[in-house]
Order: C-alpha cells, then structure tokens, then sequence
C-alpha cells in the first residue's frame, strides 16, 4: 500500500508546493484534486490543484515532469460533484468534467480517477438507480477504453440541508451490490472512506471481505460518534448532528483492523489521508500538522 493523502487541505498551496511537502514528508502519492477552476462550490470541494479543462498531451509531459522531480505520485485524480444531481445544470456540468478528468488521467498514464455517483434527494432510491443506469454506464466504458478505473465514493454528502437522502447514492453495501450488477465493468470500484461508515452507525471494516476486489482506492479519514449529541438528537439527525469528523487515530476506527482486512483483502493501493477535522483547519501550519500526525499513525502500519 502507498501512504498519502487527499490534496484538498492545501487548498492554498500550488500544485508543486503540495508535491514538495509531500516529498518532504515522507508521502509516497497524493490525490489531485481536479475541480474545474471557478472557486469552492461546497468546503473541501472546488479545490483545483490540475486544471484539465483544456488538458494537452503537452501540458501531461509539464506534469509528468513535476512528478519526477519530487518522486511522488499521482495516486488518483480526484473530482466529486454531483453527475445525478437535481439541479440539472449541475448534473451537466459534472459529467462534462468527469469526461476531461477521465481524458487526463489516461495521458498521465495513472491508473484511476474518482468521483461520487451523485443522487437527486427528491427522488426515491429506485429513481435514482434507475437514472444510474442511463448515465454511468457511458461514463464507465469511456475510462474503459482509455484504460482507466473509475473509484466511487461512499461519502453519503449527508448535511442539513440534503437530509434525509443526501447527494451520493453510493453510500452502502446494500447499494454498492445494486451499482455493481448494473455496470459490471472492472473498471468500475470504490474509493473506500470508512468514516462514512462509522458516520452511519455502521462497520467500516466487514463490507471489505466482500468487496475487496472492488476497492480501488481508499481514503483514510477517522470519525467519532459522539454519545453526549446522539443523546441528545437520535439517530434521525442529521449524521453530522451526532458525529465528528477527526484525523486517523483520534476517532472510533481501528485502524489496523481496517488495513489488516485490506491486507487480507489483497489490497495494495493508495491510503489517502482526508482531513476534515476542524480542530486542524485554522493555518496553513495546522493543516500541515495534521498530515504529519495522521501519517505517524498509519505509517507503521503500511511500511
Ligand atoms: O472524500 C470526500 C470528498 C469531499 O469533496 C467531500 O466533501 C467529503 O465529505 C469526502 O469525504
């Protein structure tokens, strides 16, 4: 497995200063994130650390180039918009960009990309997956053909304001099962976050002795479940109302439970550190801290 993490908490930092810390560290890849440039559309989104909007063969060799220099990889490229959203400007806009992010990743030569399925919360579930079905499957035989693997988040994008359904259909095994007999494809998987996981009151490690083979890619980002506010709101609340998001090692997962079932798994790719944990988000030094912590918990356990 290869250490890293996501680019999103150096939002600020160019491309070449993210690659720089991360060689500094000790980090063998990062996740790119790939937003078309414009600004955040949400936090911890609209981060653009590659522009592939008008992406060259040219422009791949600047970037193969940068990757070289500091010997570090490109683990993935990252864009998680919203392809089955509700607003149809929005749906739009996300697949013609999941097409360019696709188109880029295949000239940097990098095995995947990942994204969220999507979801229009005022649909029901059988909609959903029933539009599912008319979109991706295009979108997946397109990497297909380019040789590249398309990983899907299970973040359920679970906030006030997207309860109860939220913005990614993709956030259960009960559902992964569906996704996977509708688009069989091995170039379709998971980018795995057991947080989301933990989040729903659920075990982020046993859906990996099923779905082992799927996991493409994986974020490694803690959650704690907090007793004084589930206490207090119930399982109803928004999931966000009763659990916090933390760094690896300062939450509720086990993480060597969790590597050890990707391990057994036969799982040998990246584990990208997501921070989301707001107790390290107030500089830039915080930030940096926090990708220094998390890798000294899950260091040892990778190699
Ligand atoms: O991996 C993720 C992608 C982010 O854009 C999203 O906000 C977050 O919740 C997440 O887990």
């Amino acid at each position: 497995m290869q250490l890293g993490f996501v680019s999103a908490i150096l939002a600020d930092q160019s491309l070449e200063e993210v690659l720089r810390f991360a060689a500094g560290e000790g980090f063998d890849c990062v996740e790119v994130l790939c937003w078309p440039p414009g600004g955040p559309d949400r936090k911890y989104g609209g981060v653009t650390h590659l522009d592939v909007t008008d992406f060259t063969p040219a422009k791949a060799d600047d970037t193969r180039a940068l990757i070289d220099k500091h010997g570090v990889a490109f683990s993935a490229l990252g864009y998680y918009s919203i392809p089955l959203s509700a607003e149809e400007d929005q749906a739009t806009a996300a697949i013609e960009h999941l097409y360019k992010v696709i188109d880029a990743a295949a000239m940097l030569g990098l095995k995947g990309i990942n994204s969220f399925l999507g979801a229009n919360q005022f649909k029901s579930m059988e909609e959903n997956l029933a539009k599912f079905a008319e979109v991706w499957p295009p979108i997946v035989r397109h990497a297909e053909e380019r040789g590249v693997r398309v990983g899907i988040e299970n973040c359920p994008m679970l906030y006030a304001k997207t309860w109860p359904f939220g913005l990614n259909l993709a956030h259960s095994p009960a559902i992964w099962r569906r996704m996977f007999e509708i688009i069989p494809s091995p170039n379709f998987g998971l980018n795995y976050d057991p947080s989301h996981l933990r989040m729903q009151l659920m075990d982020p490690v046993a859906p990996i002795r099923e779905f082992g083979s799927r996991i493409f890619h994986t974020h490694a980002k803690d959650m704690r479940v907090d007793p004084h506010r589930l206490n207090d709101v119930g399982s109803f609340a928004p999931p966000m109302d009763r659990a916090t998001a933390k760094l690896p090692g300062l939450g509720d997962i086990d993480w060597g439970a969790w590597i050890g079932a990707l391990g057994d798994a036969g799982y040998d790719g990246p584990v990208c550190i997501e921070v989301e944990d707001e107790a390290y988000t107030e500089s830039l030094e915080a930030r940096q801290r926090s990708l220094r912590i998390s890798r000294n918990v899950l260091r040892p356990l990778i190699g």
